[in-house]
């Protein structure tokens, strides 16, 4: 059925807000305008409601298959839903890892199946994320990967990395880093700061993060291909990252929201939901990502939702896994924490969230204008709620943020048309 929601605010390219009707036919969005007259359509009020379009999230751990236990690819496409997002990317971390065209059409088949919005699934640089042999990029392009990465953990070889970019280069396709030199972690678990020192626990230092990207930009600049930084964290990898922008290197950067609003300083003591990778630096590290946001060399944000069991997570500071969930508390937070507090402007933190990455990665998605996608979210700006993890849709309840109170709740996600999530409402 086709839709028509009114009286909504749309947020002008100036930033300011502007009363429009959307009608929706199809998968698309038909006509933006004021007082739209109804012709039949399921009609969605809207009043006093922020609309964006659908969220964009490149960083996102699914965990289907092989780790069910933590997150479906039904239960993760629920959560991002509820927090707005119509688009996902899929980290390809899982057992197996998608690094055939067996495995990613497995994979494809399973979220045609069973997702609520739209999976792009990246496939993996290296066999098994094993970092001893490169994966078919050509078939795996053809069979649907939306990029390449061995998230989870770095690519250690610098040969590797450049015969990667080459062939990534060849086929127009980006090569999306976890940067993280093993030789540099020493087995830690927080960043190597106050908090480790004080808890006498091991410390992650920033380099290992910094070198990575150092070495990478130059091989990207060698191979020509566009290299896009996960989760970056500390001031020495946004230094590096705005150097090699200046020089005409082609990368882009991501951050996650918790980097941008906790350093090692917030964490309030042993509690490993507080425990994630890259680790929660230092206040001058969180201060450089603002900034570097703010600047443009890093282009936008992404979740890096983790969702992880408490059963793993109760394994202490040394031993649990590291992640969080993030994708049902993203603008929420954001919103409360950088917009509310005069940080950031509210058409920046949207950018952030939906046209900058899908710039970043030539997509057609994250923008509202007759004939796009009819990718849609309605955010009730004033609403207030503390965060009730207890409520998520995730399986992975670890967050750091419970308790804590926001404004900016998503209340209706529209995915290619169809009205996907409405609060209060249960899914069929
Ligand atoms: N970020 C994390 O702390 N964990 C991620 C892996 C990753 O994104 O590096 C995970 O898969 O759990
Ligand atoms: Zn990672």
């Amino acid at each position: 059925m086709n839709l028509l929601i009114k009286n909504g605010n749309i947020l002008a390219e100036n930033g300011e807000l502007k009363k429009q009707d959307i009608r929706v036919e199809g998968t698309k969005i038909l006509e933006i305008g004021e007082n739209l007259a109804e012709n039949g359509e399921h009609v969605l009020d809207a009043e006093g409601q922020l609309i964006v379009p659908g969220l964009i999230d490149l960083h996102v751990h699914l965990r289907e298959p092989g780790g069910e236990h933590k997150e479906t690819i039904e239960t993760g496409t629920m959560a991002a839903a509820a927090g707005g997002f119509t688009t996902i990317a899929a980290m390809p971390n899982t057992r197996p890892v998608p690094d055939t065209v067996e495995n990613l059409t497995n994979l494809n088949n399973r979220i045609e199946e069973t997702s609520h919005v739209r999976v792009l699934p990246y496939a993996s640089i290296t066999i098994r994320e094993a970092g001893k042999e490169l994966t078919d990029f050509v078939s795996l392009k053809e069979t649907g990967a939306f990029a390449f990465t061995d998230d989870g953990v770095g690519v250690q070889q610098a040969g590797m990395m450049y015969e990667a970019m080459k062939k990534a280069a060849a086929i127009d396709a980006a090569v999306v880093a976890h940067c993280e030199d093993n030789s540099l972690i020493y087995g830690g678990a927080v960043h190597d700061g106050e908090f480790a020192a004080k808890h006498d626990i091991p410390g992650i230092p920033s380099i290992c993060e910094s070198v990575h990207i150092a070495r990478d930009v130059l091989i990207a600049e060698a191979a020509g291909c566009h290299y896009h930084v996960c989760h970056i964290s500390t001031e020495g990898s946004v230094r590096t990252v705005r150097d090699a922008k200046k020089a005409g290197i082609r990368v882009t950067a991501e951050v996650t929201p918790h980097h941008l609003l906790l350093c090692d300083e917030d964490i309030p003591g042993i509690d490993t939901n507080f425990k994630m990778n890259p680790p929660l630096r230092g206040k001058k590290d969180q201060q450089a990502l603002i900034e570097g946001l703010l600047e443009g060399t890093i282009d936008f944000i992404a979740t890096d939702h983790a969702p992880h069991t408490a059963e793993e997570k109760a394994a202490g500071m040394k031993s649990a896994p590291f992640g969080i969930v993030g994708l049902e508390t993203a603008f929420p937070l954001l919103y409360t924490h950088l917009v509310q507090k005069g940080l950031i402007t509210l058409k920046q933190l949207v950018d952030w969230m939906t046209i900058k990455p899908a710039q970043a990665f030539g997509l057609p998605y994250g923008k509202l204008e007759e004939g796009a996608v009819a990718d849609i979210a309605l955010i009730d700006l004033q609403a207030e709620k503390a965060i009730d993890p207890e409520k998520f849709y995730s399986k992975g309840k670890n967050t750091p943020f419970a308790g804590w109170k926001c404004n900016g709740w998503p209340t209706a996600t529209i995915s290619e048309g169809k009205l996907v999530w409405q609060e209060g409402k249960v899914q069929a």
